[in-house]
């Protein structure tokens, strides 16, 4: 389960502060899939970096399993998965080797090591190229190595940044399935995308965010309600203010 409450971060820039998130609160829940819509520069990926530790919020609270991320970073850590934005495997290193080195860093023994990771090679289709030095590793095998490592200490919450961002069909079929398998276990899962038609296959619950604000919460029958709209693509047109971006 994780809380954010009214999240605020600026960065200094040439031209004067990037208010780049403004006030974004919502609730993740166990066993639900949530899912971070917004277009381009809305602030997605600062508002999940601030989630997984990686900055510290100017203002505002977040909790993870009800433990203040401010106040005990390190148990918080033990608790997430995460796919970052850069995904930043170790290209002299095997797939294996890098899921291991994360294991190992985790503090989980060698023999549950091996477990997991036939676990998920299995799960994320990744037998052919799992004992292959990472370099010159497609995109979509990149992402799968990635994804096998954040999840090599079986985490509760689980958080991806544009996980399907470079992937083909059969493998975002395939990363869909592993999701809701995730979520049917009871996990807390959030991922963040800029495509209303990705998130609304997946998620039981999606967050508009545009300009660095939440701009409508819940299901994707309860967008269509609230803007009146019934294609979803509209709904997010609306939802995030784009028209009088395009005019
Ligand atoms: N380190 C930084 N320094 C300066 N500005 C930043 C920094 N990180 C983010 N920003 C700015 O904050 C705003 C939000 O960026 P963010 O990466 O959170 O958006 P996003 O929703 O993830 O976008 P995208 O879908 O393009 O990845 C943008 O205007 C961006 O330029």
């Amino acid at each position: 389960m994780i809380l954010l409450d009214n999240l605020h971060k600026s960065f200094k820039a040439k031209t004067g502060p990037v208010h780049a998130v403004k006030g974004v609160g919502f609730e993740a829940r166990d066993g639900q899939i949530t899912g971070l819509l917004g277009p381009n520069g809305a602030g997605k990926t600062t508002t999940l970096r601030m989630l997984y530790t990686l900055m510290t919020p100017d203002q505002g609270r977040i909790e993870v399993d009800g433990i203040d991320v401010a106040k005990d970073p390190t148990t918080v850590r033990q608790r997430l998965g995460v796919l970052p934005d850069a995904r930043g495997v170790y290209k002299r290193l095997t797939a294996r080797e890098n899921i291991a080195y994360f294991g190992r860093l985790h503090g989980l023994d060698e023999a549950l090591i091996r477990e997991r990771t036939a676990q998920m090679a299995k799960t994320l289709v990744m037998e052919d190229f799992l004992d292959r030095r990472t370099e010159g590793f497609s995109q979509g095998q990149r992402t799968k190595t990635a994804i096998a490592r954040a999840l090599v200490h079986d985490p509760r919450n689980v958080i991806l940044d544009e996980p399907t961002n470079g992937l083909d069909v059969m493998t975002t079929r395939g990363l869909r399935g592993f999701l809701r398998k995730l979520r049917d276990e009871g996990r807390c899962v959030i991922f963040s995308s800029h495509i209303m038609q990705e998130v609304a296959a997946l998620c039981d619950r999606i967050v508009v965010i545009a300009h660095g604000e939440v701009r409508a919460i819940g299901t994707p029958d309860e967008l269509r309600e609230l803007t009146g709209l019934a294609d979803l693509e509209d709904v997010f047109v609306r939802l995030a203010d784009l028209e009088g971006e395009a005019a």
